[in-house]
């Protein structure tokens, strides 16, 4: 196989804790995973290996490419998250694992997933909207998975509460190569000056609560 390059060192990948009804959803999953293989880019999630989440990181270890999982201590039992592969990363609460897979991420990618799932991709998604990163946000669109999300937000910008700039953060895709493709070619449009006053903040509130690492 072919290796190419890519402007990502590390993509986090948000999906469903579950593996969904369709065969379709689990393909996406791996799919997305030898993607990220091909283009040499590592892989940061929520760890363990239940659902797509394993699936994916199963790919992306499977092809040698270094897989993170951010996992809160609450959830390490096995019997909840089952085995990490590659290197685990302990943090003190749910808060802190999204902010640590946010700063450990060039990009972000949701495949279909449930609450925990759209909660991941709409806070990366309202920081993007805010200026405080300017990193990628990719929405895999499994067999239309996410169609309804979608139509929900353009009737967020008919209805003037999201602007169409804010509209076009998001980044959607029905297969993991169209996507990664899309999310290279992506340039992000954002308020200089609201950056700038929102990202100390964050940084403060986000980072600053301990962590450690066990591989
Ligand atoms: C207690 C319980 C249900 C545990 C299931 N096991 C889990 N192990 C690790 N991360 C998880 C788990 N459930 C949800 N998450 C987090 O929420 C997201 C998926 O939630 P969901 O299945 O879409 O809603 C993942 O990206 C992950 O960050």
């Amino acid at each position: 196989m072919e290796e190419m390059k890519s402007r990502f060192k590390r993509i986090c990948v948000f999906c469903g804790s579950s593996s969904g009804k369709k065969a379709s959803y689990q393909e996406a999953a791996v799919e997305l995973g030898k993607e990220l293989v091909e283009r040499r880019i590592d892989l940061v999630y929520g760890g363990g290996s239940v659902g797509l989440m394993g699936l994916v990181s199963q790919a992306v270890h499977d092809g040698g490419r270094h897989v993170l999982g951010v996992i809160p201590k609450t959830l390490m039992p096995r019997e909840i998250t089952g085995e990490t592969v590659g290197e685990v990363k302990t943090v003190s609460d749910m808060h802190q694992r999204k902010a640590e897979m946010a700063r450990q991420a060039d990009a972000f990618i949701a495949l279909p997933g449930g609450y925990g799932t759209l909660e991941e991709l709409l806070e990366v998604i309202t920081w993007a909207q805010l200026g405080i990163h300017r990193k990628p946000v990719g929405l895999l669109n499994v067999d239309g998975y996410y169609n309804s999300l979608l139509c929900f937000i353009d009737k967020a910008v008919d209805e003037g509460f999201v602007s169409p700039t804010s509209r076009r953060i998001i980044v959607s895709a029905q297969t993991a190569k169209l996507l990664v493709r899309q999310l290279e070619e992506y340039v992000p449009e954002y308020d200089e000056i609201t950056s700038k006053l929102v990202w100390d903040e964050v940084d403060r509130l986000s980072y600053a609560s301990e962590s450690g690492v066990a591989t």
